[in-house]
């Protein structure tokens, strides 16, 4: 048997995972994420592109300030202003690295960057050589690497490599190969480039088809021995490779494909569940690794089968990726100690006022339900860690609903000692509820953009989700709450959007 390569992890999350429309993540919260991927043990933090906007020069800027165990990366295109302003938010970093792209396909060339083959080539010297006069580890990606002429790409790469790339990506940009074909383009490249192997040889891989994994896996048997991918496979359109579902089939595989990460498997549900939660984007069931229904079974022939040795219907023990089988079982008579043990087991660390927090909003749930899950604790954990602070606190809401009567609520707010109280109708309790509460905050001119529901758990007790997000001017804010009463958690979501708007305008209250 060969000897186990190693194989580094790329995560992009909150650059193309970001992309994702309608993905919109703060300072905060891709801090947040980027610690957890820190825990996670990814290579490389991809945390943005910072002359795209202030918000990402700040994330960038931040990030690399607060991570200290993997390199964190800013994007930049073959433009000198993109690079030095890259160099700035990255330059306290421990480990900083720029990377640089442009487009190498006769598509994107003539018809999106206007520029020829020989414009090309030199702008990716020139900017290569200038990020190589700044930072000692610098990325260059081709994009649509998959749609180029190979001859033309590998000329690209040459140039690269001579002035100064430390790291070369080949970028499936639309999805578009096949993992074959992917496999001979990066022999034919580790053939024909000169110097290519004094550099690291990276896959980029958008899911256009679902086939990411493949055509990642396909890359590493061929030679990459670095991975671009996003948690939960966000990404531009259909997203990128999925960082659990890559990384546990190299894991699972590991005698067909000798290989092995930096990743800590326990911390690959933890990552998930708070990427999920923060982006408000759910997990289908069925997804991979980390599903509900990824470690359940229904039908009894598999039942029977895993009762005698789950290794009958399981590839993947839930533990491995830090899902709990069947512990004990957390109600209103757990104490601290329980609570807190079993956060650890489920990789969230949390100390002093979060963890009291977390506490206190369990208990008050374990008063209303029969047992708190893992998730129902996940989301109490998700909810309260990213901390905005109380601008606006709820004292209280009435509401009267019924199919005879007109749904009406009473609320009670308190802004920063002030009650402020209000009544309003509605079309339903819920809207009844929403047209109090910014009646009572004086803010009749925020409209309601969204409102999501979901089930957090399942079962008659089940907690509920609400996820809102509300404009006032141009400004857009997510609030997020949980309640095993959906009028609760949506006037509690009202509430959080509320004091977002508040803190995200950077004044002392909106009104
Ligand atoms: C495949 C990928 O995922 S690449 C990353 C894609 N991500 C994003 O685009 C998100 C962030 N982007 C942005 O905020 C904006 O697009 C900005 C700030 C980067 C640029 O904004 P604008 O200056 O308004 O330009 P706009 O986005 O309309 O067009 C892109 C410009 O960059 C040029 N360009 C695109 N790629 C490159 C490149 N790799 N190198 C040099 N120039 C490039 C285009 O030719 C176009 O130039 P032009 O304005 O001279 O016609
Ligand atoms: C910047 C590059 C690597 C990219 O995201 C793509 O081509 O999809």
């Amino acid at each position: 048997m060969h000897e186990p390569r190693k194989i580094k992890i790329f995560d992009t999350t909150l650059r193309d995972g970001e992309q994702a429309p309608g993905l919109n993540l703060n300072v905060d919260e891709k801090l947040e994420i980027a610690l957890q991927l820190e825990k996670l043990g990814v290579d490389y933090i991809e945390a943005g592109f910072p002359i795209s906007s202030t918000g990402d020069f700040e994330a960038v800027r931040t990030i690399a300030g607060a991570v200290k165990n993997c390199a964190v990366v800013g994007l930049c295109r073959a433009l000198p202003g993109d690079i030095d302003r890259a160099w700035e938010a990255l330059r306290d970093a421990a480990h900083p690295r720029i990377h640089i792209f442009i487009a190498s396909s006769d598509l994107h060339m003539e018809y999106k960057l206007n520029m020829t083959r020989e414009q090309v080539l030199e702008a990716a010297r020139t900017s290569v050589r200038h990020a190589a006069t700044l930072c000692k580890d610098v990325q260059f990606s081709a994009e649509d690497a998959t749609r180029s002429d190979p001859a033309f790409l590998g000329q690209l790469f040459a140039a690269a490599i001579e002035a100064g790339a430390t790291t070369l990506c080949i970028a499936d940009t639309v999805g578009y190969s096949m993992p074959e074909e992917l496999a001979g383009l990066i022999v034919y490249l580790r053939n024909t480039v000169p110097g290519i192997e004094n550099v690291q040889l990276a896959i980029h891989c958008h899911n256009d088809m679902g086939l990411a994994v493949a055509n990642s896996l396909s890359a590493i048997q061929a030679g990459c021995t670095q991975i671009d991918v996003t948690i939960n496979g966000l990404g531009e359109r259909a997203g990128n490779t999925p960082l659990e579902e890559l990384v546990m089939a190299l894991y699972v595989r590991k005698s067909y494909l000798p290989t092995e990460t930096n990743i800590c498997h326990k911390q690959i549900y933890r990552t998930c569940s708070l990427v999920s939660s923060i982006c408000n984007i759910p997990l289908p069931p069925n997804k991979p690794i980390v599903g509900a229904n990824a470690f359940r079974h229904e039908s009894g022939i598999h039942q029977h089968g895993v009762m005698k040795n789950p290794l009958t219907y399981e590839i993947i023990s839930p533990e491995t990726v830090g899902v709990k089988r069947n512990g004990i079982v957390l109600g209103k008579h757990s104490g601290r100690h329980a609570f807190e043990e079993r956060l650890l087991e489920m990789g969230i660390t949390l100390s002093g006022e979060k963890l009291e927090n977390a506490f206190r909003r369990f208990k008050e749930l374990a008063d209303k339900k029969q047992y708190v899950l893992d998730r129902d604790i996940e989301a109490l954990a998700n909810e309260k860690m990213t901390a905005i602070p109380d601008r606006y606190v709820l004292e209280y809401y009435h509401i009267t609903s019924g199919n005879t009567s007109v749904p009406t609520a009473t609320v009670r707010i308190v802004r920063e000692g002030v009650i402020m109280q209000e009544a309003a109708c509605g079309e339903g309790p819920v809207d009844a509820v929403f047209k109090a509460t910014l009646r009572a905050c004086a803010l009749q001119d925020i409209t309601l953009e969204e409102y999501f529901l979901r089930a957090v758990t399942g079962g008659m007790d089940a907690l509920g989700e609400v996820t809102v997000r509300i404009k006032r001017n141009k400004l857009l804010c997510i609030g997020r709450a949980i309640s095993t009463d959906v009028i609760e958690a949506s006037a509690k979501a009202l509430i959080a959007a509320l004091n977002r708007m508040a803190y995200e305008a950077n004044t002392d209250s909106i009104s």
